[in-house]
């Protein structure tokens, strides 16, 4: 449906004095086609002035959000002849091949063609075409131009399933054109080459990082909730610790320039215990416990260790007199106020991850809530006709169990994140489309495998497009395993997601979720770093190396005793991306470059880098 209006731009039509015609027949010759349906939706009549135009393409186009503006009448040389100029002072930019084609159309039937001046272009979204002020001349020019209108009307609203179908059209069997997007509902028109573009690692991670940037949040969360999640901002403590000069040890609390010798014990201070005491005098002491607060004037604590019992009371409950036997340093076994932690400073900083000590370093500070990132809530499915669930009772002959579902999930949770379990879908367009829809409504990340590379059921790029009008940052990567990774954002209900369609090869889905997911959702969860680590490793054995570059699975040798020396990787059996046991705990990721003829293999012994992936 192309929504309409028709402008007919004339001084004596609008003054009364002639009968509009151009209008009416634009209006019938649009109401009239049959392969597209246009609605007219405004019909307007105006005098030959420049501001009027102007504003009623404006209106129509802001405001009204019309799809198709003709414009009638005054595109000649009369002296009032100011259609073209309204229109290109609101054009945001001009069409110039749809003027070239109504005057090459027009010039074959007269030269009097050559002496339109019309313009056409693009306001916003909507497109604006004068026209020639007699109904003859307006119509042969809307028929010129119409050919090509319904295509440049849903590029313009981005209306992609339209926009494939003439692409397909205008390139079936031509399947080298880069724009060839093919139909991949129909077995026999789908593309025969990938139309996305084959990607760098290093690329995609850049695309990744740069669609995430704008989804950190930071919200207030109580410090036990915080476990694992990253500091927004930087907290500060609310009190001094200790709150008062605490004494380190039991013992006494005395006057160090007392110096070794007798003293009186005239009290005591327990930890929690009454604070009011008085001050001691010289000779006199009090008797303190580790945590209980130094006072009476008292300037260092001697451990019960270095003294002697001199007299008690008869019962043995008091002591009455003891002997220092060591010459106390001032301040000796006190904790100063706010020696661990003064007030205002900074107990977790920003960018710091919050493990069990920062939740008690908070709680210490009396800080109750922490600015810290959300983690993003993530959706997985499975897609696959042949993909069953472990539990199903009867899996037939043809039935693989989803293996992927589990090992992401795992994957996600063991990183800490929550994940929904949206189950399998069928390699169905609907069936998977109503599994993505649950997954954005809850989520703000869905990652999928299956359905992304060549096949005539790999429907997910499709979906996501067509249905859900999602960009596609990237449809493959130059890397093995996981060649189809897809990664794409939509809109959905004012939300941006992401989604990450892994390829469903087991192997594969499991690296790109390493190699791309856990690192974008990290980067939302405030983390500085992605999740891998990268260290050397040297080869054990000697490797042919694939033309793309490859992440192979190894595991480290283990010394007997620790060494400095370069840690020995040896390849986990066969490679193929179907083999899961290939990925054996403790695995790491080799990265091998791509081959060359130059350098095909690597020889046992080289070093490389690898990624530790546990
Ligand atoms: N003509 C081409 N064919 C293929 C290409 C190519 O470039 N051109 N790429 C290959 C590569 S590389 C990969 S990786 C796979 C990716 O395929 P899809 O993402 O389309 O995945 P499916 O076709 O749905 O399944 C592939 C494979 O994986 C098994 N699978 C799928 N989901 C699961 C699951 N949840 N648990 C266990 N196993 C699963 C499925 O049964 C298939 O065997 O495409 C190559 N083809
Ligand atoms: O890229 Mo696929 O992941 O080689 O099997
Ligand atoms: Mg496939």
């Amino acid at each position: 449906m192309i929504r309409c209006g028709v402008l007919t731009v004339s001084d004596r039509c609008s003054a009364g004095e002639a009968e509009d015609k151009s209008g009416p027949a634009l209006i019938k010759l649009l109401e009239g086609q049959k392969k597209h349906q246009y609605t007219i939706e405004q019909a307007k009549v105006i005098p030959d002035e420049k501001s009027q135009i102007e504003a009623v393409l404006k209106h129509w186009s802001d405001d009204l959000h019309l799809d198709l503006v003709l414009t009638t009448g005054g595109t000649g040389f009369a002296p009032r002849d100011v259609t073209p100029e309204a229109t290109k002072s609101v054009l945001d930019s001009e069409a110039p091949g749809i003027v070239i084609a109504m005057m090459t159309a027009s010039l074959s039937i007269t030269p009097m063609a050559m002496l339109s001046r019309a313009a056409a272009g693009v306001r916003g979204q909507t497109l604006i075409v004068n026209l020639p002020g007699s109904p003859k001349g307006a119509s042969e020019n809307a028929e010129t131009a119409l050919k090509a209108i319904p295509h440049a009307v849903a590029l313009l609203k981005g209306d992609i399933k339209n926009v494939e179908k003439v692409h397909q059209k205008l390139h079936c069997g031509c399947s080298h054109e880069p724009e060839h997007v093919g139909d991949v509902t129909k077995v026999a028109h789908r593309p025969r080459k990938s139309p996305y573009p084959m990607i760098s690692v290093d690329a995609a991670l850049k695309i990744i990082y740069t669609e995430v940037e704008s989804l950190q949040k930071a919200f207030k969360m109580p410090i036990h909730l915080a476990l694992g999640c990253i500091a927004a901002e930087d907290a500060v403590s609310l009190c001094n610790i200790p709150p008062y000069a605490a004494s380190v040890k039991d013992g006494y609390a005395v006057l160090s320039a007392d110096g070794t010798g007798e003293r009186k014990v005239v009290g005591d201070v327990l930890a929690g215990g009454n604070l009011q005491m008085k001050s001691i005098q010289p000779g006199e002491c009090l008797r303190i416990t580790t945590g209980a607060a130094v006072c009476g004037g008292a300037d260092a604590v001697v451990q019960v260790e270095d003294t002697e019992l001199l007299l008690s009371t008869p019962d043995g409950k008091e002591e009455l007199k003891i002997n220092i036997m060591d010459a106390p340093r001032q301040g000796q076994d006190i904790r100063p106020v706010g020696s661990d932690l003064a007030v205002g400073q900074v107990v977790v900083e920003k960018g710091n991850k919050i493990g069990p000590a920062q939740v008690g370093a908070l709680a210490s500070a009396g800080v109750k809530q922490i600015v810290t990132y959300e983690r993003p809530k993530i959706a997985v499915l499975s897609t696959g006709d042949e993909i069953q669930d472990i539990s199903s009772s009867s899996p037939g002959p043809f039935v693989i169990y989803d293996s992927n579902r589990p090992t992401l999930i795992a994957l996600l949770t063991q990183q800490g994140f929550q994940v929904e379990d949206l189950g399998i879908a069928l390699d169905d367009q609907d069936a998977i489309a109503e599994t993505l829809k649950k997954g954005f409504a809850s989520a703000d990340v869905v990652i999928s495998s299956g359905g992304v590379s060549m096949g005539e059921k790999d429907f997910l790029k499709h979906i996501l497009i067509t249905k859900f009008q999602a960009k596609i940052h990237f449809g493959r990567v130059n890397m093995k395993p996981g060649k189809p990774t897809t990664f794409a954002t939509c809109d959905f209900k004012g939300q941006k997601k992401l989604v990450f369609a892994l390829p469903g090869n087991p192997v594969s889905a499991t690296v790109t979720c390493h190699l791309f997911a856990l690192p974008a959702l990290r980067a939302m969860s405030g983390f500085s770093s992605g999740y891998s680590r990268e260290i050397t490793v040297q080869l054990a054995e000697t490797i042919v190396l694939d033309s793309r570059p490859e992440y192979c699975r190894a595991v480290l040798e283990r010394a007997p005793v620790p060494t400095k020396t370069v840690p020995v990787a040896h390849l986990t059996g066969n490679q193929i991306s179907s083999r899961l046991l290939s990925l054996q705990s403790g695995s790491v990721l080799i990265e091998l470059p791509g081959g060359t003829k130059e350098k095909g293999t690597l020889q046992r012994g080289e070093l490389v880098k690898a990624l530790l992936i546990e």
